[in-house]
């Protein structure tokens, strides 16, 4: 947004102009809710203010009883003109008293250090004593490009001005934004960084194969469990295809999966010269014994796309970016937070710029998993908010896994598996386990034909 905006300027933009469409934005929002209650507007001394200036002048205009409450200290620039043409009652923070609607405009982008207790407190009283709370751009305490909290308060909602800001989608903006509106101020926005929308897939071609469509290979390891899940997601993840390759201990499920006896890592490599598969499932219950790197290594000298997810993860560790940055084929990495910390320790700034930077050491393609789960590859970044909650159960991962595998063998991407994973577990509902989610697939890949 910073850079679409200066690239505005040049052009001939003004920062007035801005302000004025930023404000008109938020005041247009404002009064769908206030429905003629009373507003207090909150006015910070940078350009989250001068929005917050414009919007009250601008609601008042139209009729609605506002009150600005003012942080102490100088406003500047063109925030303190838009405060100069505010001519309604304004009082400071410290006398505020709490009003029906609360709009938020003490610091958006530029929060640069932790609210003072003081501020904090005044925030929090005056939002929690309204009955509804929006914020201009952030709620105001949130870090921009982490979602770090630096004292925010939860908000109803959250008028994102121009652009979706990575705090509106990463950690604590989860639960303290709210609802976010996107508000177009007809400033193009573009660059690396995307929130993940729903895939458009097709169905298979007429003369698809079972080959064509992809076959997935899955390495079971010491749970078997975990690989049936994750054979069972890919199957119907689209996959044309699916072996599980192991002892023989997971032989159970549907009568589509194939067995095939894999009894350790030397049969392994004997299977992966099959040129006919798409992708290689590895870390689903894998164990973390000898065999099990033995099998590790088998899959990563093999010219084949991988999914390492679990216990592979673990066992790569700190040389996750040098062996993955000496493969031809694409590589997918599945870790959660604690296994990403594991591979790459470090690293500077928010989960995205972590991401992307690993992604970048290592030449793979990263899916860093939670709430707030960041795809990143070369190009860039896709945020992608889980879908659900209930995503939080044992096996949820494993099915993930497969269904990456699945889309990655059929030459899609693991941005259509996180999207079809969150969305089946939106269709699954409440309280499901792993198992059920794999039923939902397929309702969720209609909605993309
Ligand atoms: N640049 C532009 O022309 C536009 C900016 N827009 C608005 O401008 C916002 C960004 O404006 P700014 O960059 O001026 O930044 P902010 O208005 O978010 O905050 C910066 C000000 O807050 C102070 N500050 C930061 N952290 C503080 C803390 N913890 N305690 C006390 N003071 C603190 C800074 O010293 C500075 O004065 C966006 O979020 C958006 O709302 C919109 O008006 C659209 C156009
Ligand atoms: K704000």
């Amino acid at each position: 947004m910073r850079d679409a905006e200066q690239v505005w300027f040049n052009g001939g933009g003004s920062q007035v102009e801005a302000m004025e469409r930023a404000g008109a934005a938020v005041a247009r929002e404002a009064a769908r809710f206030a429905i003629g209650r009373g507003i207090l507007m909150l006015a910070g001394p940078g350009n989250n203010g001068g929005d917050a200036y414009v919007a009250a002048r601008l609601l008042s205009e139209a009729g609605h009883d506002v009150a600005v409450a003012a942080l102490g200290g100088k406003t500047e620039g063109t925030a303190a003109e838009m405060r100069m043409r505010w001519h309604g009652e304004t009082v400071s923070l410290e006398e505020a008293v709490p009003r029906p609607i609360v709009i938020d405009g003490l610091f958006g982008t530029g929060v640069a250090r932790e609210l003072t207790k003081d501020v904090k407190t005044y925030l929090h009283h005056i939002v929690n004593n309204a009955q509804f709370s929006l914020a201009i751009d952030l709620p105001s305490g949130l870090e921009t490009d982490s979602g770090d909290d630096l004292g925010a308060a939860t908000m109803d909602v959250t008028v994102a001005v121009g652009s979706l800001k990575p705090a509106h989608m990463l950690g604590a903006g989860l639960v303290r934004c709210g609802h976010v509106l996107l508000a177009d101020i007809g400033i193009p926005v573009s660059g690396p960084i995307w929130s993940l929308g729903r895939p458009q897939l097709s169905a298979p071609a007429v003369d698809a194969h079972k080959y064509s469509r992809g076959m997935v290979l899955v390495v079971e390891g010491d749970m078997p469990g975990a690989s049936r899940l994750c054979a069972r997601a890919a199957l119907h993840g689209g996959a044309g295809y699916v072996m599980l390759a192991g002892t023989g201990s997971a032989e159970a499920g549907p009568d589509a999966l194939v067995h095939r006896r894999v009894e350790d890592a030397g049969a392994l490599r004997n299977a992966l010269e099959d040129e006919r598969i798409g992708a290689v499932v590895i870390g689903p219950g894998l164990g973390r014994s000898d065999a099990a790197h033995a099998k590790l290594d088998a899959v990563l000298e093999s010219p084949h796309r991988a999914v390492i997810d679990g216990d592979a993860l673990t066992l790569l560790g700190f040389e996750t970016a040098d062996r993955l940055s000496r493969r031809d084929a694409l590589s997918v990495l599945t870790p959660h937070a604690g296994e990403f910390g594991r591979m790459f320790e470090g690293g500077e700034g928010g989960k995205i710029a972590r991401t992307r930077a690993a992604a970048a050491r290592s030449g793979a393609t990263i899916v860093h998993k939670g709430p707030d789960t960041v795809i990143a590859d070369g190009d860039g970044a896709i945020v992608a908010n889980s879908g659900s909650s209930w995503l939080s159960t044992a096996g949820t991962g494993d099915v993930l896994a497969g269904l990456v595998g699945a889309r990655i063998a059929a030459g899609g991407s693991a941005g259509q598996a996180v999207w079809l994973h969150g969305r089946a577990a939106q269709l699954a509902g409440p309280a499901f386990a792993a198992d059920d989610l794999i039923a939902h697939i397929a309702p969720a890949m209609k909605e993309c034909l």
